[in-house]
């Protein structure tokens, strides 16, 4: 299948130098697969961006946690794609579900994000997930083709997308969904991408899992044939991410 496993660590808004300068030693001395093997990608708040990247290892990359939907100009407290590029970051992350959810992005505007990231060459981690409330009303799979659907119609080559499946629920609750879960979602929508978009997207795009992962219970997950990484966020500030990009090695 040769979808290469990814390990993202989106640290929120969280850290001061001293922390972010801390994060990024433990990750430079940890002991890791090679980057044939593991895709690291770490996330930082837009101000230690500069930092974090003069300082991280330099096999493992950055990404911003958002951008705006078009180019450039008069949108205060904005900061627009081409920015990153400027600066050599290579990915972003785009809708969250606390962006979702807090900032009220709806999936045309995610899906409106997605499209103009990558026409200015960022690879962007997209995130879909249902809430608990959507899950309890059996809606799981609607709401999460939806949101991919919003992106789907917005672009034609998914190369540089990853997909995120980021249960609302399980987002920092530390209520991680079972591997059975995770499996089930991952492969309902790696089904919808094959028959609304390519079966060959489907092969090739990785579908990752974020919500709850830690060292305790990131093997169980990885071993599921559709998760083909994750996207961690209170873990991935803390030694114990280096357990996490090694969940795939045997
Ligand atoms: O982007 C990461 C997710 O929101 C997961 O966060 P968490 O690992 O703290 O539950």
């Amino acid at each position: 299948m040769g979808r290469k496993f990814f390990v993202g660590g989106n640290w929120k808004c969280n850290g001061t130098t001293d922390q972010v300068e801390k994060i990024v030693k433990t990750l430079n001395e940890g002991n890791v697969p090679s980057s044939d093997v593991v895709e690291v990608v770490v996330s930082p708040p837009y101000v230690f961006l500069p930092v974090v990247k003069s300082q991280l290892r330099q096999e493992f990359q950055v990404a911003a946690q958002n951008c705006w939907v078009k180019k450039g100009g008069a949108f205060t407290g904005e900061i627009s794609a081409e920015m990153l590029v400027n600066l050599g970051v290579p990915w972003v992350i785009l809708g969250h579900s606390e962006r979702r959810a807090l900032l009220g992005e709806s999936n045309e505007f995610v899906g409106d994000k997605v499209a103009f990231a990558l026409s200015q060459g960022l690879k962007v981690i997209a995130c879909v997930g249902e809430t608990l409330e959507e899950r309890e009303a059996g809606s799981t799979m609607d709401v999460v083709a939806a949101q991919t659907k919003a992106i789907a119609e917005k672009i034609k080559d998914w190369s540089n997308v990853v997909l995120a499946y980021e249960p609302v629920w399980a987002i920092g609750t530390g209520k991680v969904a079972t591997p059975a879960q995770a499996q089930e979602v991952h492969a309902s929508l790696r089904d919808w991408v094959k028959i609304n978009v390519s079966p060959e997207v489907s092969e090739s795009t990785r579908i990752i899992y974020g919500g709850s992962v830690t060292a305790a219970n990131c093997k169980e997950l990885a071993a599921q044939p559709d998760v083909d990484g994750f996207l961690v966020g209170g873990a991935s500030l803390k030694p114990e991410f280096i357990d996490i990009i090694n969940a795939a090695a045997v």
